[in-house]
């Protein structure tokens, strides 16, 4: 289990994180949402050990690992711009990190993982000649072959149009099912967040705004906020396909 226990972050004396304090399970698809500047990406960056808090512990399965350095916390990020070497084929980049440490994912993982993520036809690829969602599959079996102990993924869908997120969407699933692997998921889509998550930890302005089921949080959001923030840019998304509808029933008639 990770826990987070009030953890706080100011930059150059203005706060950015206040008194975050939640708990993660294993296995587990957690999203951060919450809007543009909310402290998102600091949160995720103190789990990964990029920044350090100002207060406040991380504990994972009971081990304070507030100081512990990045390589040696062993979980992983795939970032937003996926970060592939462009000189290697899709093969090559899935393995690279394998090169120092062979002994973390046999052959036959490394096939099973591309299996799962559906590359073989690619392989032999270069990262030019591959889509959007390509790459960012490539991107995934790289960081899960060196068996993450949690995986955190930044904005992981909001490059990628309709069709391909709902497939990606089902890959992550997959993952956390198949592998028990806690994921967590830093989006400012509260679709996709409510749509992916076990459980979402909405922030604004640097608090816990809620933390809850999605189911919850649509049933009940628990201030003005989460349900202006949330509910309503859903609502307005059904809106706009109402609308779409209508004026196309419209322009038939
Ligand atoms: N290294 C830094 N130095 C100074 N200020 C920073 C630094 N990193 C982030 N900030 C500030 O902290 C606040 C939160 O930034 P953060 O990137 O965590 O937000 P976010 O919710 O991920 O935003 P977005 O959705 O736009 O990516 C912002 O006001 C940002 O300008």
């Amino acid at each position: 289990m990770l826990k987070l226990q009030d953890l706080t972050k100011s930059y150059d004396g203005v706060n950015v994180l206040n008194n975050i304090s939640i708990d993660i399970e294993d296995g587990e698809i957690i999203s951060i949402l919450g809007p543009s500047g909310s402290g998102k990406t600091t949160l995720l960056n103190m789990i990964l050990g990029l920044v350090n808090p100002d207060s406040g512990r991380i504990l994972y399965n009971n081990t304070d690992i507030t100081n512990i350095p990045m390589e040696k916390r062993e979980f992983n990020i795939v970032f937003q711009d996926y970060a592939l070497f462009p000189n290697l084929n899709a093969y090559k980049n899935i393995v690279y990190g394998l090169r120092n440490k062979p002994l973390i994912s046999s052959e036959e993982e490394v096939f099973e993982m591309i299996d799962l993520l559906d590359l073989k036809p690619h392989l032999n690829k270069r990262i030019d000649q591959l889509s959007g969602g390509q790459k960012q599959r490539v991107a995934l079996a790289r960081t899960l072959v060196m068996k993450p102990k949690i995986l955190l993924l930044d904005e992981p869908l909001s490059a990628l149009d309709g069709v391909i997120k709902e497939s990606i969407k089902q890959r992550i699933r997959r993952i956390a099912d198949e592998l028990g692997l806690t994921i967590i998921i830093v989006t400012h889509d509260p679709e996709e967040a409510l749509t992916l998550s076990n459980r979402v930890l909405i922030i604004n302005e640097g608090k816990v705004a809620q933390y809850a089921t999605p189911q919850e949080i649509i049933q009940s959001p628990n201030s003005a906020f989460v349900e202006e923030f949330i509910l309503k840019q859903l609502t307005i998304k059904r809106q706009n396909i109402l609308t779409l509808f209508g004026n196309e029933i419209g322009s038939c008639a």
